[in-house]
């Protein structure tokens, strides 16, 4: 499968008064096509701040990465965050078409996508509510439609799920797995939950304390489609379970050592 995302060397240091912060470091990394990987490491490791590199949001201090475009017409990029990324006077149905309006698409266009994407995260019934009549999960829910409605040539989420209860959770967990089957997009996820990564990914990528750089690039060789239950009962994931928190607790120590210090 082709590459998508190909990050060579990246470095961000943050200059705060007189002092340099080095966030992210050389970072080298491929993502291919319609992989779904998972960024995993200590708070503070520099996860968010590789992916508003990604998203554009922010400019890289050296290095580089580069999203291969397919569709000359499609955003490179669509983020899900883990709140507030909806828009508070726009109803469900007008925050899920606001990317695709701001496109110019055709009307037609407009209303077949949003329609779509509405019906995959079960919120038809509720297209002309507005956020506040709506429930975390729900809120969510409209984030998920509107990134995938838009047809970036990737998807970059920050802890989507990370404000929701455990049921919610596997819920929107479940049905991200089956948009993502159905859609093959190319997804960088931050998780802080090892179990949400081996249900999800395909390659966890394990960073170290901060300045964060990848330590661990490990493939999750669980068949698909995956549940929860199924994920929970796999003797696998169980092994990988135990490899992701034996290296997770070392730099998690690590990072402490360093912060005393
Ligand atoms: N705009 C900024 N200016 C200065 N320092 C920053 C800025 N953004 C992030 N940092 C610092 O960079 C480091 C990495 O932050 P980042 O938010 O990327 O970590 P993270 O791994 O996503 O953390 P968490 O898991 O807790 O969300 C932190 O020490 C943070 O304080």
């Amino acid at each position: 499968m082709k590459e998508k995302i190909v990050i060579e060397a990246l470095t961000k240091a943050f200059y705060q008064k007189e002092k340099i912060h080095t966030a992210v470091e050389d970072i080298t990394v491929s993502i291919r096509d319609g992989e779904f990987v998972c960024l995993v490491g200590p708070s503070g490791c520099g996860k968010t701040t590789l992916l508003r590199i990604i998203a554009g949001l922010i400019k890289e201090s050296s290095g580089s990465y580069n999203i291969q475009r397919e569709k000359k017409e499609s955003p490179l990029q669509s983020m899900v965050f883990q709140e507030q990324g909806v828009i508070p006077w726009l109803t469900v149905r007008e925050n899920v078409a606001f990317g695709l309006k701001m496109r110019g698409l055709d009307k037609r266009i407009v209303k077949e996508r949003t329609d779509r994407f509405l019906e995959k995260v079960g919120l038809t019934a509720y297209a002309r509510q507005y956020p506040k009549e709506l429930s975390g999960g729900m809120k969510q829910r409209v984030s998920i439609a509107r990134a995938f409605a838009n047809d970036p040539e990737i998807l970059l989420m920050d802890e989507p799920f990370g404000a929701l209860d455990e049921q919610n959770k596997f819920i929107l967990q479940e049905e991200l797995l089956h948009i993502w089957a159905e859609t093959k997009k190319t997804v960088l996820f931050i998780t802080h939950s090892i179990d949400e990564a081996l249900l999800l990914a395909d390659r966890v990528l394990l960073m170290s304390a901060g300045p964060g750089s990848i330590v661990r690039d490990i493939t999750v060789d669980i068949e698909r489609p995956r549940t929860m239950e199924k994920v929970r009962a796999d003797p696998r994931a169980a092994e990988l379970f135990v490899e992701i928190w034996n290296h997770l607790q070392e730099e998690v120590q690590k990072g402490r050592k360093g912060n005393s210090s």
